[in-house]
């Protein structure tokens, strides 16, 4: 059951629609192309004319813009029977299909034997959907709790400054036990990049605090005959955790063929065309710690005319980093043939860069810090999907368990045998969080570190973004 947000100052029964001001506001150039209007498949028949101060669904009133998509936009709502602030995400009017909403009933229909309470909460929740009438076709719409800004803004934010590393582990911890869900459940995401994860927001007073900015202080906007283009308002502060959203493009089930994934942050087998599964999302996660935490991205976006390009680019670029393919990956898919020998030596058709490390390239950090991310990025990008680490066993990994203790809030979880100890990873590092009791309900490991009782009584037992409130953020 998601949170329940309301508005202490006011009685709940006591205020009705509220009237949104009609003048006093910046009006856009009507040849400006604005907010949705700015993607590149924008048609406008597709999007429902919201208004704000309308009332959707006899009891939601629209009181702010948040943001926009491709097959969507997003407002902030109160629900005017109890004053609780939702947020509620208006569908195009051309889906066939509604994925989102299929995972959302597949997550809520599928019984399964372990107790997900807590790893829920890192998956932006539905409240409920309904359908809208609009001038053009019917909208699906998901109400959904509201959330803070996505940590693609936030990087924007502090133009691009990467984060302390204490920060980049909790993100890496709250998405990994996010993933640990959705992947148990056998769902893959497809398309985690940094817009796709936002932060939740822990004080109510922040959207009772946007609904008085639009009600004194109305965003500027685009009027035409038959629509309004609002401006997204940014819900700031009160940093709470990480939660992973769009589920719009995942997939059900543990085997998959075909296009997906953001291009930044394709895996390589699916550039390759061969059968993809949940070690995708672990290869997204690798890339996403390091854009966190490095200026420089490992992998950019090839913008060549021709696709074909793009993928030899990227490739290029994997092998210069990764050493060459081994042979198991090579026999995968047909396609491997027109960039390697069979031997793994690289044939094109574009020149492959110098080569390099994470070791060579990863500048952030220092010591045993940086031996430890080197490792981690070890275990995310790797050539053969089910050699990569999974997100359990990368939740354990040394990286982020400097800052959450394993066995918390994973505790009493059982794994069939010690995943994190790999040749990268220190067994002690490992140990020296666990309780003894713990780790042999584990891991059915005998050998005590002497570490045990003092570590697990220190450690922080959730990780979240309590530091985003110290953070230097400037949104100017
Ligand atoms: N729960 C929420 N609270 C606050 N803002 C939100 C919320 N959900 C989405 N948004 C904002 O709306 C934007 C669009 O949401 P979302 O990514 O779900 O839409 P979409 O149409 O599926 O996008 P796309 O398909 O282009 O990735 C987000 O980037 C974010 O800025």
């Amino acid at each position: 059951m998601a949170t329940v947000r309301k508005v202490s100052s006011s009685p709940a029964s006591a205020i009705g629609p509220r009237r949104f001001p009609s003048t006093g506001f910046e009006l856009i150039d009507p040849t400006t192309k604005f907010e949705e209007e700015t993607l590149p498949f924008y048609r406008k028949e597709e999007y429902y004319p919201m208004q704000i101060g309308q009332v959707i669904h006899g009891y939601y009133q629209i009181v702010s813009k948040l943001g926009f998509g491709t097959t969507s936009t997003v407002w902030l709502a109160r629900d005017l029977r109890d004053q609780s602030f939702w947020a509620v995400k208006v569908h195009i009017n051309t889906l066939n299909h509604n994925q989102e909403l299929e995972i959302y009933r597949y997550l809520a229909n599928t019984p399964h034997d372990r107790e997900f309470t807590k790893a829920k909460e890192y998956i932006r929740r539905l409240k409920e959907s309904f359908r809208l009438k609009g001038p053009h076709g019917d909208h699906d719409v998901f109400v959904m709790t509201p959330l803070a800004l996505s940590l693609s803004h936030f990087l924007g934010a502090r133009r691009g400054q990467p984060f302390h590393s204490d920060f980049v582990k909790r993100a890496l911890s709250q998405i990994l036990y996010g993933l640990v869900y959705l992947h148990d459940m056998n769902v893959v995401h497809t398309d985690l990049h940094l817009d796709n994860l936002l932060i939740s927001i822990k004080e109510n007073s922040i959207m009772a605090g946007v609904e008085e900015a639009e009600l004194h202080r109305p965003s500027p906007r685009k009027q035409s005959d038959d629509r309004t283009i609002h401006t997204s308002r940014m819900m700031m502060g009160g940093g709470g955790p990480l939660i992973i959203c769009d589920l719009g493009h995942a997939r059900i089930g543990e085997k998959h063929r075909g296009f997906a994934m953001p291009a930044q942050y394709r895996a390589p087998e699916v550039i390759l065309d061969m059968e993809w599964g949940n070690p995708i999302d672990l290869w997204s996660v690798g890339l996403i710690a390091w854009d966190l935490l490095e200026k420089e991205s490992l992998f950019r976006i090839y913008n060549n005319e021709s696709q074909e390009q793009n993928d030899a680019h990227h490739l290029a670029a994997m092998t210069a980093l990764l050493g060459p393919p081994p042979p198991e990956f090579l026999t995968r898919s047909e396609k491997t043939a027109k960039f390697w020998h069979e031997d793994g030596q690289w044939k094109g058709p574009v020149p492959l860069p110098p080569e390099t490390s994470f070791e060579a390239l990863a500048s952030a950090l220092t010591g045993e810090e940086k031996e430890t991310f080197v490792s981690l990025m070890d275990c995310f990008l790797y050539w053969l999907p089910e050699e990569r680490g999974d997100a359990m066993h990368m939740f354990f990994h040394p990286f982020p368990t400097t800052i959450h203790s394993p066995l918390d809030p994973l505790a009493g979880w059982a794994l069939p045998h010690t995943p994190w100890i790999t040749p990268s990873v220190s067994l002690y590092a490992a140990l020296a969080h666990a309780t003894f009791t713990n780790l042999r309900a584990m891991t059915g490991a005998t050998e005590t570190t002497g570490h045990e009782t003092s570590s697990a009584a220190v450690l922080p037992s959730v990780p979240d973004f309590e530091m985003l409130k110290t953070e230097d953020v400037d949104s100017s």
